[in-house]
C-alpha cells in the first residue's frame, strides 16, 4: 500500500513526517511486526532476513514493512518498530529501496523453501 506523502499538504517537514507516521501506525494491526526501513538500522544478510521472516511465519505474525518518503521516517515509526532494517549504509531513493526489499523478500522465501535461487 502506498500512502500519499504529507508534504503535498503544505505542512512543515517535521509536521509532515509526524502526520505520515500517524497514518502509518494507525494501519498497524495487533498481529503485525513493524519493520522500519532506515539506513541507520540493523544490517542483516539474506539468510538472517529469511530467519526473521520464518520467525514471523511461525509466530503467525504479519510483517508490515515501512519505507519513508523524501524526508525519511519520523522517529516515532522507528521507535514503534519491532525491527529497523538497513539495506545498506548508503541512502537510497525510496523507490529503489522498495525494489531491493522486494527482491530480498523473494530471496528470503526461496531460502526458507530450500530453492536454489539465492545461490
Ligand atoms: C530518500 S530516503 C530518506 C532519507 C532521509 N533524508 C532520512 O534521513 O531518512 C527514503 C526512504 O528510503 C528508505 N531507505 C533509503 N535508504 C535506505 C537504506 N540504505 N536502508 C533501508 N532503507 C532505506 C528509508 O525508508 C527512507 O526513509
Amino acid at each position: 500500500m502506498e500512502l500519499t506523502e504529507a508534504s503535498g499538504k503544505k505542512l512543515k517537514p517535521g509536521d509532515a513526517k509526524a502526520s505520515e507516521a500517524e497514518a502509518i501506525l494507525s494501519r498497524r494491526k495487533p498481529q503485525d511486526w513493524v519493520v522500519a526501513l532506515d539506513e541507520r538500522g540493523s544490517l542483516l544478510d539474506s539468510v538472517e532476513l529469511s530467519r526473521y521472516v520464518g520467525k514471523a511465519q511461525t509466530g503467525a505474525k504479519d510483517l508490515l514493512f515501512v519505507i519513508g518518503g523524501d524526508e525519511g521516517l519520523d522517529a516515532s515509526v522507528r521507535d514503534a518498530a519491532n525491527l529497523t532494517l538497513s539495506l545498506s549504509k548508503m541512502t537510497l531513493p525510496h523507490r529503489l529501496a522498495r525494489v531491493v526489499l522486494v527482491e530480498q523478500l523473494y530471496r528470503a522465501f526461496t531460502i526458507l523453501k530450500g530453492e536454489p535461487y539465492h545461490k
